[in-house]
């Protein structure tokens, strides 16, 4: 009989490490779509593109919120996550993220209404964005909160969009830059709170592969979402101007 002898687990300086070596080698920063937002050369229909289909994303993280929330088992865990969904959804009508999103789509000419109907959502953006919110309604909290960890990339991600967009496509008002600049404080408080979780719960090198699997599966969500609005064709869109 052979006995397999369990792996012993990383440290936790090392187990932080491979995380965040996955958040950031595997990060859609480096995905060739945003490289061209980056440099600037997105045309207005490539970028009005991704904003309706980001929107599809951004509608549902609180989703997968409220999701993830139902399975922590103590108040304080709840009430820490549950500022996630009112960063989203806001504390009243016309306040949270995704009235921010909306209002970056209205500054890029995008129509509201055609924005809220989902209609022009690529089917690859839909899968993706279907693949996550799945994910974290079917596994267990440490893979579901792992998952979120994209978000120790996502702040410096945010501030180098705001700065190509300010420079490169003056064209959208910067009032409606609002999202991301919001973003940037919530992401690294979000980062640092799950990250904490991750560390704290992951005691065995299983759970800790597990955890790095977790983000490296969100890594591809994110990556192929864009593979999607980097591969459309012109969609057809409804613009407002
Ligand atoms: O624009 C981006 O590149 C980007 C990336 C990510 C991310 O890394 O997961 C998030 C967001 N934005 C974002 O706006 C957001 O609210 C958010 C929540 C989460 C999450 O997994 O809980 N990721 C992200």
């Amino acid at each position: 009989m052979t006995v397999v002898e369990a792996k012993r687990p990383w440290g936790r300086a090392e187990f932080e490490e491979q995380l965040r070596a996955v958040a950031e080698q595997r990060y859609h920063d480096r995905h060739p779509f945003n490289v061209r937002m980056h440099e600037g050369s997105l045309s207005p229909a490539e970028l009005r593109r991704w904003i309706t289909n980001r929107f599809h994303y951004q509608r549902h993280i609180p989703v997968k919120d409220a999701l993830i929330t139902a399975k922590l088992e103590t108040p304080e865990l709840r009430r820490m996550w549950l500022h996630r969904i009112e960063d989203h959804d806001g504390r009243a009508e016309g306040e949270g993220g995704i009235e921010r999103w909306l209002r970056l789509g209205e500054a890029a000419g995008l129509d509201r209404a055609a924005l809220l109907s989902g209609a022009c959502v690529l089917p690859g953006v839909r899968l993706a964005v279907d693949g996550y919110v799945n994910f974290c309604r079917h596994r267990p909290p440490l893979e579901a909160v792992s998952a979120s960890l994209t978000e120790l990339s996502a702040p410096g991600l945010m501030l180098r969009r705001i700065d190509a967009f300010e420079r490169h496509y003056s064209w959208i008002d910067a009032d409606g830059l609002a999202y991301f600049r919001a973003r940037v404080g919530q992401g690294r408080r979000d980062s640092d709170e799950a990250l904490a979780l991750v560390l704290e719960w992951a005691s065995s090198r299983a759970d800790q592969e597990r955890a790095v699997a977790a983000l490296a599966f969100k890594c591809d969500v994110l990556w192929s979402l864009l593979d999607a609005v980097d591969l459309a064709q012109r969609e057809p869109q409804v613009v407002s101007r």
